[in-house]
């Protein structure tokens, strides 16, 4: 479904984020951003991820200073209310997927578009169940070093899907970008 939009910004200097929005035939441009991600006082987690889509969406914004809207996401894991950022180093990647073995984990991806007049934001929500783990099957994965610039120390998208009994929702939200809702928010921030 080629999007009729002239030209959008990703502020992503996630791989995957942009692979995945060129599979949405819209032309966009790449731009670097550097946006802390520290959670704040009573903030849920869900509040969390969709204010670091805006900060990340409005980073962009000012390095472009135009018109064209800027995408920007942030994705996380949850379990037990714990939330599960990139591991920031081999034993937290092993402790993360300890706690994933077995269980059911919600990964939530926070959207926002926005230009200098505009914003909207959306936060989609998937079910992920692993089955159990073995400690060896951990540390051999966790030694490929996949999982160090992955929330909840995996990406389903490789090696690590094979953790992955079920999932309830949109895979695409999983990997960092949920591309049916993107689509829509689009549409919807142009038809506005
Ligand atoms: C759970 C999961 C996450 N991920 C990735 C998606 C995101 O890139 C990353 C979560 O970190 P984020 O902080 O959301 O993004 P990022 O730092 O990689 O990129 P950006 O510059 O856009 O802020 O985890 C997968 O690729 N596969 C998975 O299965």
């Amino acid at each position: 479904m080629p999007l009729s939009i002239p030209h959008v910004y990703l502020a992503s200097t996630s791989p995957r984020r942009a692979e995945l929005l060129s599979l949405l035939n819209v032309n966009f441009s790449l731009l670097s951003i550097n946006v802390p991600e520290i959670i704040q006082i009573g903030e849920s987690p869900e509040e969390y991820v969709v204010r670091l889509a805006i900060d990340k969406a409005t980073f962009g914004l000012g390095l472009t200073k135009g018109v064209d809207p800027i995408i920007a996401a942030d994705t996380i894991g949850v379990l037990d209310k714990e939330i599960l950022e990139k591991p920031k180093d081999e034993a937290e990647a092993i402790e993360m997927l300890m706690k994933l073995s077995n269980r059911t984990h919600t990964v939530y991806t926070g959207v926002c578009i926005l230009n200098q007049t505009k914003q909207i934001t959306e936060l989609i929500s998937t079910e992920v169940t692993f089955r159990q783990l073995g400690m060896d099957e951990i540390k051999s994965y966790v030694d490929t070093g996949d999982p160090f610039d992955k929330a909840g120390a995996y990406g389903i998208q490789g090696r690590a899907g094979a953790f992955v009994e079920a999932i309830n929702g949109n895979y695409h939200n999983v990997v960092g970008l949920p591309l049916a809702h993107v689509s829509k928010l689009l549409k919807c921030f142009y038809d506005n």
